[in-house]
């Protein structure tokens, strides 16, 4: 239909041998139209979204798992990685955060604009799931964060004695949430299951 619009619009004009200054204001109003028409056509919006969760979880091999569906041999992450990932012509910005001590304290300097929140749990790692809690928590108070979605992965399902995605979710006390969209799901990122 704008298609149509626009051929039959673009006819009536170059139709004509000579242009007029109302053609040529035509013409730029054309211009204009088209502009705006192309622009919503395909205006894509970009999601930031930032991985977070102790040092270890998995953040970096989640992410590379998707993104390259490569299992990568990774590193502790000093500062953050930053992909793009595309998904049903939605664009997200993926900041993968360093989990570690030292990096923990700059993960607010993240938050600005941020619309999810991935939270990656090592589901082994039971004697610092409180410590995840506790930096679950905090995150989510902050002004920033107001309007962000969670997303929590009980990561390492494949391991023995990981827990499973509902314990994981009692222990982080997920329910008491209500002011945040979130869901938990068990996941490998080895496999890429989940
Ligand atoms: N068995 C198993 N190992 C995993 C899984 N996911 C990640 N790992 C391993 O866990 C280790 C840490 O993974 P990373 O992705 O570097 O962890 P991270 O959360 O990015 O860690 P920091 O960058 O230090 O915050 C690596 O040896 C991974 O191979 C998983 O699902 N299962
Ligand atoms: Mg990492």
């Amino acid at each position: 239909m704008i298609v149509l619009l626009l051929s039959k619009l673009s006819n009536s004009f170059f139709g004509r041998a000579q242009f007029s200054f109302l053609d040529f204001k035509v013409f730029c109003e054309m211009g204009i139209l088209f502009t705006k028409l192309s622009q919503l056509l395909w205006y894509q919006e970009q999601f930031k979204v930032i991985i977070v969760g102790l040092d270890n979880a998995g953040k970096t091999t989640i992410l590379y798992k998707y993104l390259l569906n490569e299992v990568v041999v990774t590193s502790p992450t000093i500062g953050s990685n930053v992909e793009e990932v595309v998904y049903k012509n939605l664009h997200f910005l993926m900041w993968d955060i360093g989990g570690q001590e030292t990096s923990r304290a700059s993960w607010s300097t993240y938050y600005m604009y941020s619309k999810f929140v991935i939270l990656v749990v090592d589901s082994t790692d039971r004697e610092r799931l409180s410590l995840s809690r506790e930096e679950l928590f905090s995150m989510l108070a902050h002004e920033d964060l107001k309007h962000a979605s969670l997303l929590v992965f009980a990561n390492k399902q494949d391991l023995k004695g990981a827990m499973s995605a509902s314990e994981i979710s009692d222990q982080l006390n997920l329910h008491s949430i209500k002011d945040h969209a979130w869901h938990i799901q068990g996941c490998c990122a080895l496999t890429g299951e989940g």
